[in-house]
């Protein structure tokens, strides 16, 4: 179970504007100082993504930088989310899961789940963000790319006319925007409708991570 309740993770997610996709930076060793930096910058939701042997960790390894993501999560009041895997959400009390349109239905999330874990989908159309406006059982999205990524090698990008549909449908539901964003464009971002965003590299790859998201999250409001 986690240790907040689903309304108090829904709180929280609604009014979150800065989320970070972090791998276990297994090289450098140093998952727990970089997440305590990215969040003391004010990021407030912390992914585990690790798809740097070019595919998912292993379960271990997974769990493992999980639960180090966790205690920096608690420390800073930010919300932990899992990538893909309802029964890895389950197993380490995530606050967040994220699935992809390729990952396991929302309903069998659900069952795996139950109600008090948020749940995000991916989407990469005006067809597919409605969707999961509307989706029973989906409480955020994210669309993107809004550039080319080499974090998401051969994702076509539908660029900010995506997020620019999105931001005029109407949709009541929280959606981040992801996909190339970093300080340089982050207002073209803006200026298109979002007002809330994910990032890997502009905080994975910065000499300065806390700083980094500071830049970000000044500018998100
Ligand atoms: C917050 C967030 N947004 C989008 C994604 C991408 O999910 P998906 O399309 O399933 O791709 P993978 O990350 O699984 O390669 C995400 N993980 N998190
Ligand atoms: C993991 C992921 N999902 C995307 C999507 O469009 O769903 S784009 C993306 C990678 C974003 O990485 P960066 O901030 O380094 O460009
Ligand atoms: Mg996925």
């Amino acid at each position: 179970m986690p240790a907040l309740t689903g309304d108090q993770i829904r709180a929280r997610l609604a009014d979150a504007r800065l989320y970070l996709c972090t791998d276990a930076r297994t090289c450098r060793g140093d998952l727990a100082e970089f997440a305590d930096a990215a969040l003391a910058g004010g990021v407030d939701i912390v992914q585990l993504r690790d798809k740097t042997g070019g595919g998912p960790l292993e379960a271990k390894q997974e769990i493992a930088a999980l639960e180090v993501l966790a205690e920096a999560c608690a420390r800073h009041g930010a919300l932990l989310s899992v990538n893909d895997r309802a029964d890895v959400a389950l197993a380490v009390g995530a606050d967040v899961l994220h699935l992809g349109q390729d990952d396991i239905p929302v309903p069998l999330a659900r069952r795996v789940l139950g109600d008090d874990v948020v749940i995000g989908r991916s989407t990469h159309s005006a067809e597919q963000a409605a969707t999961a406006a509307a989706e029973d059982g989906v409480d955020y999205f994210c669309t993107g790319p809004c550039w080319p990524t080499p974090t998401k090698p051969g994702r076509h990008a539908p660029g900010l006319d995506l997020v620019r549909s999105t931001a005029a449908s109407g949709n009541t539901r929280p959606w981040f925007a992801i996909g190339g964003i970093d300080q340089a464009r982050l207002p073209e971002v803006l200026d298109a409708g979002a007002s809330r965003i994910v990032v890997v590299r502009a905080l994975t790859e910065a000499e300065d991570p806390k700083a980094a998201a500071e830049a970000l999250r000044d500018r998100l409001g």
